[in-house]
């Protein structure tokens, strides 16, 4: 099917009114991009925040009446004399298969590779990885879950119990388990990623050994190995319930940390943790070490 899309320029104050716009001139989705790449700090549950500057998409089918769209939006008083949008013409594909064909099996380590599940396995004698993130974050195409599965091939894991704090797809739990872990309890906020997780833990024959919780439903534990993928705001915020998740001995691994914020991450966790080196790859970083006694 083909299809046209409208970009408006919007702000954290107009973001969603210009959505609810889109939606009742017909859009068939909705979607926010940040305009100038500067980071959301993770919102209070239950709140939606939009960047300073936000890209607000909607997508319509070709032969809709964007002029009429374009006349509802300028009905909302913010917008009526200043609205900067830009409409354009989609090649017509199918969006879902073109998605599908950029994702390929990906080796981390020596032994490890992440697999899209429509995909031929290439080493059927490496550990690997079934994945289809479905809604939620985690292909192993993003540095900062690079950073995180290279650590995890590299670690000891026979046996271990693994917490993957912002478990998204499920992902780096599940490749601790396919590397020996006993046992992987994943936490997100995300219900989202939950179903995501447990879905991949069946595509992985795994579900036996996977728990998932979002935060406020986790029960009391600690585990040998926390990984954590989330952004340096949470990981400051939240130092002492992730440090609470880590028995002393145990080694946890934090990534979605750009490079100028690793020392401050580093830096609040330095007193509870014996810190390796810290790891960059792009421009993003991952902090390392071993919980001391
Ligand atoms: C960058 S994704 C990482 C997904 C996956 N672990 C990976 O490495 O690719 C971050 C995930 O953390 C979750 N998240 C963000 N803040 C969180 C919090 N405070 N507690 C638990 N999960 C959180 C998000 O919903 C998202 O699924």
């Amino acid at each position: 099917m083909a299809w046209i899309q409208i970009r408006i320029n919007a702000n954290a104050a107009t973001a969603d009114a210009v959505s609810d716009l889109l939606m009742e001139a017909g859009s068939a989705s909705v979607t926010f991009i940040d305009a100038k790449d500067t980071p959301i700090y993770e919102p209070k549950i239950g709140t939606v925040v939009f960047w300073a500057d936000t890209t607000v998409i909607g997508l319509f089918e070709a032969n809709h009446d964007m002029n009429a769209v374009v006349a509802l939006l300028k009905r909302h008083d913010e917008l009526k004399d200043n609205l900067v949008y830009k409409i354009e013409q989609l090649e017509d594909k199918d969006w879902e298969r073109e998605w599908m064909d950029n994702f390929h099996p990906i080796q981390f380590g020596e032994r490890l590779w992440i697999c899209p599940s429509w995909r031929d396995i290439p080493d059927p004698d490496a550990v690997n990885v079934l994945l289809d993130p479905g809604l939620a974050f985690g292909t192993g195409t993003h540095a900062t879950t690079a950073l995180c599965l290279k650590w995890l091939e590299s670690q000891d894991l026979t046996g271990k119990t693994v917490v993957d704090f912002g478990c998204g797809s499920g992902i780096l739990g599940i490749a601790a388990i396919k590397l020996g872990a006993e046992r992987m309890i994943g936490i997100d906020i995300d219900p989202q990623a939950l179903e995501a997780s447990l879905d991949n833990a069946n595509r992985n024959g795994v579900a036996d050994k996977l728990e998932v919780y979002l935060p406020e439903n986790q029960p009391e534990f600690t585990a040998d190995i926390v990984v954590a993928n989330i952004l340096a705001q949470p990981l400051r915020e939240l130092h002492s319930v992730i440090l609470g998740l880590l028995k002393p001995g145990g080694k946890i691994a934090m990534s979605g940390i750009l490079e100028e914020q690793a020392q401050s991450v580093a830096d609040i966790y330095a007193p509870f943790i014996e810190l390796d080196d810290i790891a960059v790859e792009g421009d993003w970083t991952r902090v390392s070490g071993t919980k001391k006694a």
